[in-house]
């Protein structure tokens, strides 16, 4: 396909998108019905997806329109790339642009500018007052792509020379000893034998700072009570170099996981009815998602208040019901992947107030400015302990 013929797919799939389909299953759609499309083609015209999802206001501004193809124009203007060489009607690209759709379009400001919703402006003011600005931006654009070296397989510079030998040019990263910051390869990642063979996880910077932060020992007995995919279950048990045990509310969140764990040499037992008590609970609990929406940018724009108000609910009950699962001089660890004070530090707060017998150690806030995704962490303890 020609690059604008790339363009002219996007502006389709903006189209399905705007009408309510999720992004993937518009990406997949158009994708079986476009069998003249190649991987190349497929992966560059996700990337406009993407990028127009990340700017889906600011695009709309630019181009006069909410459109797919207004979309496209705004996107192209907002890269500086001529208009006229992607609108050019031949072959498969967008039609020719009009006089009209030349003179259209405004320059974005406030929530506009920043590719937030009116009311999550309002809210970053009030929970990030002072960073607003900073991580509206952070979130408008691509998210590194990050591995994480599990330890039962290989170190750091052995994974590294692996992935060279496979085209997968990496850089260590400050943050975690487990860390490589991918500069090179990244779409054969997934393919490569070091992936297959469980010598690296995708996993993102702060994840992986997130598990750093638990305070390990040898021997100790360890639940991950949120673990989803499992991405921190498995970066748990590469630390603990022992069994770490998985529950979530929604066991089918966990199906991949004995896949995962095998590949990584991981000892992890899945579990419905978490029998304490451990040593180590992790609760990396449901959020706003916010501090990942530049990889999940659907996210920035599916949020509502009344989601995110039950979301902190959930995050309540989960930390007042795994107590009872922490042994005396056990740890709880509380996470998310939100930039939001009300899921992080008011939480902490609230479960504090609400349980005198617990402290916190330690809380941790990582933001955009590392390169990894917005995380938060807190480490509780029983108090006297
Ligand atoms: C942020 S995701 C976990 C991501 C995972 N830890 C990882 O690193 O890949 C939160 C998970 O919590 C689960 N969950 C939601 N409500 C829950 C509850 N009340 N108890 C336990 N898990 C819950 C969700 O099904 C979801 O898989």
């Amino acid at each position: 396909m020609t690059p604008a013929a790339r363009w002219a797919a996007a502006a389709d799939i903006l189209d399905q998108i705007g009408a309510g389909e999720p992004a993937e299953k518009a990406l997949t759609t158009w994708a079986r019905k476009s069998r003249f499309a190649g991987s190349k083609d497929r992966a560059a015209i996700r990337d406009h997806v993407f990028d127009i999802l990340r700017c889906w206001r600011s695009t709309a501004a630019l181009g006069g329109g909410a459109t797919g193809r207004a979309r496209v124009l705004g996107r192209l203007r907002q890269i500086g790339e001529d208009p006229e060489t992607v609108f050019t009607g031949d072959g498969y690209a967008l039609a020719a642009l009009t006089d009209a759709e030349r003179a259209a379009g405004d320059t974005p400001d406030g929530a506009v500018a920043m590719d937030l919703s009116d009311w999550l402006f309002d809210l970053f003011n009030r929970d990030v007052p002072g960073e607003l600005d900073a991580m509206g931006e952070a979130l408008r654009h691509r998210a590194p792509v990050f591995l994480r070296v599990n330890t039962l397989r290989a170190d750091r510079s052995a994974a590294q020379n692996a992935l060279a030998a496979e085209g997968i040019g990496t850089v260590p990263h400050a943050l975690s000893e487990t860390a490589l910051e991918v500069t090179e390869g990244a779409r054969r990642i997934a393919q490569s034998e070091a992936f297959r063979s469980g010598l690296v996880e995708l996993q993102d910077l702060s994840s992986q700072a997130v598990v750093d932060a638990i305070p390990l020992e040898p021997g100790m007995s360890a639940l991950d009570y949120c673990a989803g995919g499992g991405g921190k279950t498995l970066a748990l048990a590469a630390r603990l170099k022992g069994p770490v045990v998985a529950h979530d509310a929604d066991p089918k969140r966990m199906s991949d996981l004995p896949a995962r764990a095998a590949r990584a040499g991981a000892d992890v037992t899945l579990t419905q009815k978490p029998v304490g008590p451990f040593d180590v609970v992790l609760c990396d609990v449901p959020c706003s998602g916010s501090g990942s929406w530049r990889r999940a940018p659907e996210g920035k724009w599916t949020l509502t208040l009344e989601r995110l108000d039950r979301l902190t609910e959930i995050q309540k009950e989960i930390l007042a019901e795994v107590t009872g699962l922490v042994a005396e001089g056990g740890v709880l660890v509380y996470a998310t992947c939100s930039v939001l004070s009300r899921e992080n530090e008011d939480q902490v707060e609230a479960f504090l107030a609400s349980h005198p017998d617990w402290t916190c150690q330690r809380q941790q806030r990582f933001g955009f400015e590392t390169g990894g995704d917005g995380f938060f962490v807190a480490i509780l303890t029983r108090r006297g302990m």
